[in-house]
């Protein structure tokens, strides 16, 4: 199927401080984030995972971040041969998604009726995940699935809470871990049910970005099925500094390999 992947790297990374936009953080041998998210789908292609019409990405606005992160595009496009293009982001992530699915478009053209194209939604946060995760995304939307996350069990015991009157918190209950899943990227979806999908929660305003934490979501309001495949313990997000260090031993070349730690 024809396949564009869609890396929104337009976050701020205020959790990580890292003093840079996140996706500029620097991770392993000094590759940024986003060098390491390009090279793990160009490993996906390469693998034979995803059928690869080209990658948009979307970047912070902030220009100094902004001319970096071009640069970093359009290194891997040469080295790779594989065609990038890159536009800016919006305040929430939903907004970059929605900017990010133009250039999607333009990339993978019309589409004629009974045709299907692809898009596969990645966080640049998540620069660690393997060609296993991209292809069981891609089987599911091959056996006609309109949308598919990537998804690990729960291995917390999640309670909710809410705010006391003394300026605490109480637990108000316990959810069943046996239906909770933490949900990955990159998440795909067949681009033309995306786009309306998006449209529709775009009409409920701008509330409604904030709102959408993943795409899925748009889909599930749209009225979608969602299919769940096996995601990854290598797929976290970078989220937070103790991610970042956990990446950087993974990726350092005197730690074991992932199958040697059985990961
Ligand atoms: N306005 C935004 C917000 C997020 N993202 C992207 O969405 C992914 C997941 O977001 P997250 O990890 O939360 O990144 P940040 O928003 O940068 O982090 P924080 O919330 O800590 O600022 C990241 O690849 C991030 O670059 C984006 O493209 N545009
Ligand atoms: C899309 C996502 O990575 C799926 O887990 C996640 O929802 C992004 O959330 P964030 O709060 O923007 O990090």
């Amino acid at each position: 199927m024809n396949t564009t992947v869609l890396i929104v790297a337009a976050g701020s990374g205020s959790r990580l401080q890292a003093g840079v936009p996140k996706a500029l953080a620097a991770l392993g041998d000094g590759r940024t984030l986003l060098e390491h998210c390009l090279e793990s789908v160009a490993a996906a292609h390469a693998s034979g995972a995803i059928e690869l019409n080209a990658v948009a990405v979307v970047l912070p606005s902030r220009q100094g971040a902004a001319a970096a992160l071009e640069d970093v595009c359009r290194t891997f496009a040469a080295h790779r041969g594989i065609t990038v293009r890159s536009v800016p982001g919006g305040a929430e992530r939903a907004d970059s998604v929605r900017a990010g699915l133009a250039a999607v478009r333009a990339l993978s053209g019309e589409t004629a009726p009974g045709e299907r194209h692809a898009v596969l939604v990645h966080d640049a946060a998540r620069p660690l995940v393997p060609p296993a995760v991209f292809q069981a995304v891609m089987t599911a939307l091959g056996e006609g699935a309109a949308a598919a996350v990537p998804a690990i069990a729960v291995v917390d015991t999640i309670k909710t809470a809410a705010g006391t009157d003394s300026g605490g918190e109480r637990v108000t209950g316990t959810l069943d871990r046996s239906e909770l899943r933490a949900v990955q990227t990159p998440q795909g979806f067949d681009l033309s049910a995306l786009e309306a999908a998006h449209r529709r929660a775009e009409r409920e305003g701008p509330a409604g970005a904030a709102a959408l934490t993943d795409d899925a979501m748009a889909m599930e309001a749209a009225g979608h099925p969602v299919a769940v495949v096996p995601g990854d313990p290598l797929g976290f997000k970078i989220t937070t500094p103790l991610d970042l260090m956990l990446a950087n031993a993974l990726l350092d070349p005197s730690s074991p390999t992932p199958e040697e730690r059985h990961l």
